[in-house]
């Protein structure tokens, strides 16, 4: 059964559709990520998830239990969902084990049955030792563990976290991110995550949905959506992307002006086909020779990598390499052998399937 199934839920605020028509399903145990630009409708389906906004048309479902439908609405408080903001929203004259019991409170009166759980989940994101601190005397991390904290304590079947580390600082994100989807996958929680940072999605969650002004692009693993996107919308929003003009040969090679290219997975495109073939930057490998194909014309060190422009027959490839090359290079260029991504002129802005 799936944790979290919206079907064909449909968003208005004043009369205007800010989700159409869109479905999604989130497994058991899953991390989804929703990701999109400002104003695409990510937040909208948070709340709608959460019954904080009500919904024109379809359904969401969670544990296989109905919360909005015709003639079904659940209230916020009867849905079990445990809700975590980018601004933290914890109670500043409250501290820190206050802060944390009161995501128990309305559900329970048994005072050392709260208390034993206030120090569970403290233990449980690391801040055992600083119940008694108040907001203001914690890191913005700290302060966004204490929301984790406070809302795991009631045990919740679903966890909606609305761009959560947007205010945590670039050093301790990653660390962050990392930490916290332990912490849902050891508990077992299954959890949707809004942002528009792909590298946040592609950390935190097992699948991502992209969205585009109100409807969902694609939906699967991030390696997936990166490597084998199905538009050019979702080839460009997740980074840069190359595209070399290329003929089909056969269902397992395309001609392009770098000579043929095979793929490890059959391009489903008539042999004549022609269009574009999408490559990421890391898929073209470069070694030095001098009756080599291309030339390197631009480099930056960038620390992790580097990036190289190389010109091929009027081509110009954004190319990321380990290490600089010697200026002006002469070079080869090596596809990495691949499921290529093929974009067939009558098709559009659609890559085969
Ligand atoms: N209360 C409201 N009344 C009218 N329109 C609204 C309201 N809330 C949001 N919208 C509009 O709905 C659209 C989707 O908003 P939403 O907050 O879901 O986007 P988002 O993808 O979460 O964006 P962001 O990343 O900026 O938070 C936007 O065009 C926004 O202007």
């Amino acid at each position: 059964m799936a944790a979290l199934d919206v079907k064909n839920l449909t968003c208005s605020y004043n009369g205007k559709a800010i989700l159409d028509d869109l479905s999604l399903q989130v497994g058991e145990n899953e991390i989804m990520c929703l990701l999109g630009a400002s104003g695409c409708g990510k937040t909208t389906l948070l709340k709608a998830i959460a019954g904080l906004m009500p919904i024109s048309q379809g359904e969401i479902h969670i544990h296989g239990q109905q919360m909005n439908g015709e003639g079904v609405a659940w209230v916020p408080e009867r849905r079990n969902i445990g809700m975590i903001f980018q601004d933290y929203a914890l109670f500043p004259h409250l501290n820190v084990a206050k802060n944390v019991a009161f995501g128990l409170q309305c559900k329970e009166t048994n005072k050392a049955f709260i208390k034993k759980r206030v120090a569970e989940v403290l233990e449980l994101v690391n801040l055992g030792e600083l119940g008694n601190r108040y907001p203001h005397q914690l890191s913005g991390g700290q302060q966004q563990r204490v929301a984790i904290a406070r809302a795991m304590i009631g045990q919740p079947q679903l966890m909606l976290l609305d761009e959560p580390f947007s205010n945590i600082d670039t050093q301790v994100r990653m660390r962050l991110i990392s930490e916290i989807r332990d912490l849902l996958k050891g508990q077992g929680i299954s959890a949707i995550f809004v942002t528009h940072s792909k590298e946040e999605a592609f950390a935190f969650s097992d699948r991502m949905a992209l969205f585009q002004t109100g409807h969902i692009e694609q939906v699967g693993r991030p390696q997936a959506l990166y490597q084998q996107p199905q538009s050019r919308f979702v080839a460009d929003f997740l980074g840069l992307a190359n595209y070399v003009p290329a003929t089909v040969i056969d269902a397992s090679t395309v001609l392009t002006p770098m000579g043929p290219i095979a793929s490890e997975a059959a391009i489903n495109a008539e042999p004549g086909t022609s269009g574009q073939l999408m490559l990421r930057p890391r898929q073209i490998q470069l070694s030095l020779t001098e009756q080599g194909n291309g030339r390197v014309i631009e480099q930056q060190f960038l620390g992790t990598h580097t990036r190289c422009v190389v010109e091929c027959q009027s081509l110009h490839l954004e190319v990321s390499t380990n290490d600089p090359l010697p200026a002006v290079s002469q070079v080869n260029i090596n596809i990495q052998p691949h499921a290529l991504t093929f974009f067939p002129e009558s098709q559009g802005q659609k890559a085969v399937a």
